[in-house]
């Protein structure tokens, strides 16, 4: 990579994910050159936040051309390491994480679930959309050194001492899907996913601050 990526603000970095997607479905649909007013339109993030997010990465569009789709599809691709898989551990196969086996994430990305944990007898040495299951109790010695990253789906009691023990085996990331506020050294980077958190905000939101249907 030959960006700094430190310099890129989070906010910005956080939506490389959504461009590379639609420059993904642009390209295989055989568009050569978009601009950031279609761009805008289709993931929803203003024209003029686009532009300043795009010159993190240097002047990257012309003016009354637009953006050339390959080029910023490679570009994209090689700031999010597209060319390399990421292997991600999933621990707890219930409801949510067995939906997370079977959507897996290769259809976006480069990021795929590589194995599974769970303590249920039932569930242990199975493959669920292909990935295996593995005992909680071996995680220590089955855990590859190469996987940073887990998805935590267990009930949230169990969710502290699991990542104390991710972090001592080597775990970077967590996506926490339970509501339990886990309790990280500063260098370990946790993302909370909230889900009744975030439908509760959209019903308050509605309830507080309607959208004028006339604007
Ligand atoms: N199901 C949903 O739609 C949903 C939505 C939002 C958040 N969540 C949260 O995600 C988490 C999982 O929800 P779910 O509905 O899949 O629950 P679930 O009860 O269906 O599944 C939990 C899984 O974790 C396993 N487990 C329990 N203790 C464990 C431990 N100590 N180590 C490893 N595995 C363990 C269980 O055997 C089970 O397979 C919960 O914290 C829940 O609050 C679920």
């Amino acid at each position: 990579m030959n960006i700094e990526q430190s310099k890129i603000p989070q906010a910005t970095a956080k939506r490389l994910p959504l461009y590379y997607r639609f420059l993904k479905n642009l390209h295989s649909s055989g568009k050569q050159r978009v601009s950031s007013a279609e761009l805008s339109d289709a993931v929803k993030v203003d024209s003029a936040t686009i532009r300043r997010d795009f010159s993190y990465f240097g002047a990257l569009g012309k003016k009354g051309y637009g953006y050339n789709v390959n080029y910023l599809l490679s570009f994209f691709r090689k700031t999010l390491d597209q060319d390399e898989t990421t292997n991600v551990c999933l621990i707890g196969v219930g409801n949510l994480g067995t939906a997370f086996l079977h959507y897996n994430f290769t259809k976006n990305n480069n990021t795929v679930i590589s194995l599974a944990f769970d303590i249920d007898k039932e569930k242990i040495g199975k493959e669920i959309g292909g990935v295996p299951v593995y005992n909680l109790d071996d995680l220590e010695e089955i855990l590859p050194d190469d996987v940073t990253v887990a998805i935590l789906t267990v009930p949230a009691p169990a969710a502290q001492a699991i990542t104390d023990r991710l972090i001592v085996k080597g775990i970077k990331g967590i996506l926490n899907f339970t509501p339990a506020r886990l309790n990280v050294p500063d260098q370990i980077r946790i993302h909370h996913i909230d889900l009744a958190v975030e439908l509760q905000s959209l019903v308050y939101f509605l309830k507080h601050y309607p959208i004028d249907e006339k604007s």
